[in-house]
């Protein structure tokens, strides 16, 4: 959107006119995903740590909206996984928050990349923005499998992985997740895959993670979506059904000896789970 390669065979006049669409788009979509809740007063923070065990760097980077739109700017999308976050807005609206951050989606491409996988499974595909960004950074012989219940926002993401000519890499299985993940493991699966993402409903996650550790080969990469909730998994007067879930998933994962783990503030907080 913003790669100087691309304004490079445009005008200066329509490299304008599509700075003013990409920035207006970029400042909208900072302003939806809910940053208020952060904290704005500078952009390093120093925060009151409750660690004990010795002294830590307290300074912060915050994401104020401006640094977020920024980051926003200096992020590759490709156009088609912009056009689908415009189509969900218009087509799903108000559920838009649904879908991984562009820099969540760009992420996980670059991760699959690094990889060099080509195997890999989605547990919450909504309308398809981070399967379309993963599926794109899979070879032509590369497979995603990709768990959903919902048929509705399914539609969405079948006309874009058409559109971006990765229809052939998708395996779609549509249901319950964990009845998809079974059949999985009966159809010979299991220690076969290199790389999932979990990023459905929250309280199944334990479930899909122990499902999927047997799927993914050692060495594999799971990455687990929501983990720092919003913020809500810090709050001790939280005590909502997906947040405690959560809170009790980041505890068993902290303790899992299967896995080594890295927990990243990035979109809303993922953790990297590589199995052992
Ligand atoms: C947060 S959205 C996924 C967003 C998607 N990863 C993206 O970036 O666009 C969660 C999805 O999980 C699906 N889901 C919830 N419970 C499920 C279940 N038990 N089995 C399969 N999918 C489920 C929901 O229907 C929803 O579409």
């Amino acid at each position: 959107m913003l790669r100087s390669g691309y304004l490079a065979q445009n005008s200066l006049l329509a490299g304008h006119r599509i700075f003013s669409r990409a920035a207006a788009s970029l400042q909208h979509l900072a302003a939806s995903r809910g940053r208020a809740n952060y904290q704005r007063s500078s952009l390093i923070l120093s925060l009151q740590r409750t660690a004990s065990d010795g002294p830590i760097n307290t300074e912060q980077l915050e994401l104020s909206d401006r640094l977020y739109s920024y980051l926003l700017a200096h992020t590759p999308e490709p156009a088609v996984l912009r056009d689908l976050r415009h189509e969900t807005a218009l087509r799903h609206a108000g559920r838009e928050r649904n879908q991984v951050a562009p820099e969540q989606g760009r992420f996980l491409a670059w991760l699959l990349e690094t990889l060099g996988a080509r195997r890999i499974i989605e547990v919450g595909v909504f309308t398809g923005y981070s399967s379309l960004a993963m599926a794109l950074a899979l070879p032509e012989d590369g497979c995603l499998v990709a768990c959903e219940k919902d048929e509705g926002p399914l539609q969405l993401a079948r006309d874009f992985w058409r559109r971006a000519g990765i229809s052939h890499k998708i395996d779609e299985r549509t249901g319950p997740a964990t009845n998809s993940l079974e059949a999985l493991l009966e159809e010979g699966g299991a220690d076969s895959y290199d790389f999932a993402f979990i990023d459905a409903d929250k309280r199944s996650y334990q479930q899909y993670f122990d499902l999927l550790l047997q799927l993914v080969r050692p060495g594999g990469v799971i990455v687990v979506d929501n983990v720092l909730w919003y913020g809500r998994v810090a709050d001790p007067k939280d005590n909502a059904k997906n947040t405690v879930a959560l809170r009790e998933f980041n505890a068993q994962l902290l303790n899992d000896s299967r896995v080594s783990i890295s927990t990243v503030p990035i979109g809303d907080g993922i953790a990297l789970c590589r199995r052992l």
